[in-house]
């Protein structure tokens, strides 16, 4: 690390006893990046032209001059004693690269170094879903507070461990518990194991969510095949692939029409039938929402007119990062509540019902999944033992 001129290293350090987590020394530049904890009371904004105007005045702006094109703060809090720039910067961004290349490697070689299995396939259970990873053999276990670089669960019925283990003899990595958006993590921190799958070798995806049903001919414990989505939260520019674009992984510009890999799709269906499932198997679009607050009667309506044949608040993310990387994907939705559509319904969306779905439909799920994996035909690429770089 660059040593900072004195008083940005006595503004670093201050920042870090007021708590300030989220920063970041960049070069000669200390930046505070834009998260801050409650207890921050003191504080107060100012906006950025200010900042400028009265920049000599400032330690941070002492050594930074005044701030350049590529560094200008979008937000400066003050609180009595200090001043912090928030940045939306090309160099910010290096802050949210904390979930790039580097971090996505160090945390993938991290597990593969303690992992039994070198996974192919990768597990994504959803709410109420984790069953799915008892599904492993030979399992090795870890918390997702001990993974370095990792997020933690806070959502009920999201364990917060990621299993390590094979199923039908393939080797696989199950996350038992996701991330969303409306925990407040950034976009790219939720999708980030999907960068960590591909990098410990994983080829196929198979992701599960607890849905909200708006298909009029859908019922509660129905599992849809997810054909397609509808990505709402990027029509307002969330998308996890915002930002300079991680080459090392794949393009700038991916493809999304053939998000959902129709082999898997297909060999879903026929397990389906194999197993007797075709009463309660679906297939249909996904739509993901923000959340946490669940839909309103009109927008589920607007949602139905949209095409959308399930409401949810995950996968869609993780789907776009997969891809962007090159792996095959897979998804399913379980139906664990209809979405109310109609003002004389009594009816309420809760997560509740949510996670009691979850465990009817468990073992038929269970079930679902392993017979895939089984006829899964996933090879390894590695040499030598190394993740072959994407
Ligand atoms: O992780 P998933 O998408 O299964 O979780 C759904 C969406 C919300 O997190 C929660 C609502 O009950 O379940
Ligand atoms: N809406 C959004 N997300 C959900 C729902 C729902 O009705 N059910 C489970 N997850």
């Amino acid at each position: 690390m660059v040593a900072l001129p004195p008083a940005g290293r006595r503004l670093f350090e201050k920042g870090r006893r007021l708590g300030l987590h989220n920063l970041v020394e960049v070069g000669k530049v200390c930046y505070v990046l834009a998260v801050w904890r409650q207890r921050d009371e003191g504080r107060k904004l100012i906006s950025p032209q200010d900042l400028i105007s009265r920049s000599p005045c400032t330690s941070a702006s002492r050594y930074h001059s005044r701030p350049k094109v590529n560094q200008v703060p979008t937000k400066v809090a003050l609180n009595r004693t200090s001043l912090y720039l928030h940045c939306m910067s090309t160099k910010v961004v290096q802050g949210s690269r904390r979930y790039g290349y580097e971090e996505c490697k160090a945390t993938a070689d991290w597990l593969l170094d303690q992992a039994p299995v070198r996974p192919l396939v990768g597990i994504v259970c959803g709410s109420g879903l984790g069953g799915l990873a008892d599904m492993l053999k030979d399992q090795k276990i870890f918390n997702y507070g001990d993974i370095p670089n990792f997020p933690k669960s806070t959502v009920h019925g999201h364990a917060g461990r990621l299993v390590f283990g094979t199923l039908k003899g393939k080797p696989c990595v199950c996350m038992q518990g996701r991330f969303h958006l409306y925990e407040g993590y950034p976009i790219q921190k939720i999708t980030m194991p999907m960068r960590i799958f591909k990098l410990m070798g994983v080829k196929t995806v198979i992701l599960t969510n607890a849905a909200g049903g708006l298909n009029q001919d859908y019922k509660v414990g129905d599992v849809m095949i997810i054909k397609d989505h509808i990505n709402m939260p990027g029509f307002a520019g969330i998308n996890p692939l915002s930002g300079p674009n991680e080459e090392s992984f794949g393009t700038r510009f991916p493809c999304m029409s053939d998000a959902y890999d129709r082999k898997l799709q297909q060999l879903a269906q026929e397990v389906g039938a194999e197993l007797g499932y075709s009463d309660f198997l679906r297939e249909g679009v996904y739509c993901v929402l923000g959340g946490p607050s669940f839909e309103t009667i009109a927008e589920c309506r607007m949602l139905t007119r949209l095409g959308a044949d399930a409401v949810g608040m995950s996968t869609v993310h993780e789907v776009i990062v997969a891809r962007h990387c090159g792996m095959q994907v897979f998804a399913l939705s379980l139906i664990t509540n209809q979405a109310v559509m109609d003002y004389d319904s009594h009816e309420k969306a809760n997560h509740e019902e949510v996670l009691q779905t979850g465990e009817q439909r468990s073992l038929q799920l269970v079930k679902l999944v392993s017979t895939m994996v089984a006829r899964l035909d996933v090879a390894s690429d590695y040499t030598n033992g190394e993740a072959h770089h994407c």
